[in-house]
């Protein structure tokens, strides 16, 4: 047998794994980097974060990685060349984190990576007739498999797509396996550059489970803090808070159509990014309001996006919300959810025992642990399938 199909075998048969789960977001602050232990899978699952990290991204990086993100037209060469540098890059990370936490790549038993989202495509954003949904994430595998010599899975989201989904979120896999409680009505909130839930029952009715992107989480107020204040993001709200909501505004995007859409849906900057906030601005004549103005507006829109669709949704007595994702950081943002839902319990997935950090780098490792020794999952309507490719080192 190739030897590789052999090793690969031989993992996929081990009763503990040691796996690394990789996410560099929407946001582009940083790559995540989850060490866990695993033993079982599906409902079986039991799982220990051993070690997190970010790395955070030089701001080099990230112009390299803004030429070609979330843009129609950009140079094909340069996502060429990133495909193949993100590979390594990452590869290179995940080697200096071993070194930091003492512990021998050989020891691993595997990588699994979500790459670098550059573009999503879901049909109803793009609408070009003939085409279906469709996403696109770099960072080749072979590369962080040949640089740090551990079995890599990667690109997760095309067997999502093949089997009829949209490519995200596939949060809901690991919230379902990991955040279910029998008698509770549960919601996981992750508010990173997009924000999305998963919505947990109280009676495990797999039916009714489900999990969507609501709209922008931290993007469009990174975006404006990016560009008006020369900030990376509004640490601690600080500048939200001096500024005035624009209700006029706040209304305008409030319409775009996106928030009609049927369920569940998936977004990205693609969609909400300044164009979007300038053609608002625009169609309610608000082009003149103070930039302190414009970050609080674009702060209560998160806000409101994400409370009326708790509410039209999921109105339902003890409902427990638990938030993860950079966004759960925003003071501004999490004040305007504890004070638009009184009814409900907001809490942050730390209270589950997930790092609200690492909960998304947890989800690669966890569907890379899938990948290895799982069955395809069925929960309600959701594809049902086992996503992941297998890069090996040699
Ligand atoms: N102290 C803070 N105050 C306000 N905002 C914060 C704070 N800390 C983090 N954030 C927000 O969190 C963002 C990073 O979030 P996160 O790491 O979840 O993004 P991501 O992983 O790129 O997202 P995605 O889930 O969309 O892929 C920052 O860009 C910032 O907007
Ligand atoms: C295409 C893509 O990268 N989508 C991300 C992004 O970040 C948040 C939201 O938009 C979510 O849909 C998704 O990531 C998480 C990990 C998911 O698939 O659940």
């Amino acid at each position: 047998m190739n030897q590789n199909l052999q090793k690969l075998f031989n993992i996929a048969q081990k009763e503990e794994k040691l796996g690394i789960g990789l996410m560099s977001g929407t946001s582009l602050d940083g790559l995540d980097i989850a060490l866990c232990k695993f033993s079982g899978s599906g409902v079986k699952t039991e799982f220990k974060l051993l070690q997190f990290i970010t790395i955070p991204y030089e701001e080099s990086f990230k112009k390299e990685v803004q030429e070609v993100f979330a843009k129609k037209q950009v140079s094909l060469e340069k996502v060429t060349l990133l495909n193949a540098y993100i590979g390594n890059f990452h590869g290179e990370l995940v080697l200096q984190a071993l070194k930091q936490w003492n512990i021998n790549p050989n020891d691993v038993d595997f990588i699994a990576s979500h790459g670098q989202t550059i573009y999503h495509a879901p049909k109803h954003q793009h609408k070009q007739t003939g085409y279906g949904n469709a996403t696109l994430q770099i960072g080749d595998a072979d590369h962080l498999a040949v640089k740090t010599g551990i079995l890599t899975i990667s690109d997760f989201r095309q067997k999502h797509i093949a089997a009829g989904g949209e490519g995200a979120p596939l949060a809901l896999y690991g919230d379902v396996l990991l955040g279910s409680k029998p008698g509770e009505e549960r919601i996981l909130l992750n508010i990173g550059g997009i924000a999305n839930l998963t919505y947990l029952p109280a009676d495990s009715n797999s039916m009714e489970v489900l999990c969507t992107d609501i709209g922008p989480g931290n993007t469009l107020i990174d975006a404006a803090c990016r560009k008006y204040f020369d900030k990376p993001f509004d640490e601690d709200s600080v500048i939200a808070n001096s500024g005035t909501v624009d209700e006029t505004l706040l209304e305008d995007m409030l319409h775009h159509p996106f928030f009609n859409e049927t369920l569940p849906k998936t977004t990205g900057p693609e969609l909400f990014n300044l164009e979007f906030v300038a053609d608002a601005q625009q169609t309610s004549r608000t082009f003149n309001i103070n930039k302190a103005d414009l970050l609080a507006t674009l702060s209560a829109f998160t806000g409101r996006t994400i409370s009326n669709f708790i509410l039209t949704h999921f109105n339902v007595p003890g409902l427990k919300i638990f938030v993860s994702g950079g966004g759960a950081r925003n003071p501004y943002v999490i004040n305007y959810l504890k004070k638009a839902l009184p009814n409900a319990t907001i809490a942050n997935t730390s209270e589950l025992g997930i790092d609200p950090d690492a909960k998304e780098a947890i989800l690669f490792a966890l569907l890379g642990n899938e990948a290895l020794c799982g069955e395809p999952i069925a929960i309600g309507d959701n594809p049902a399938v086992l996503m992941g490719k297998f890069s090996f080192p040699a």
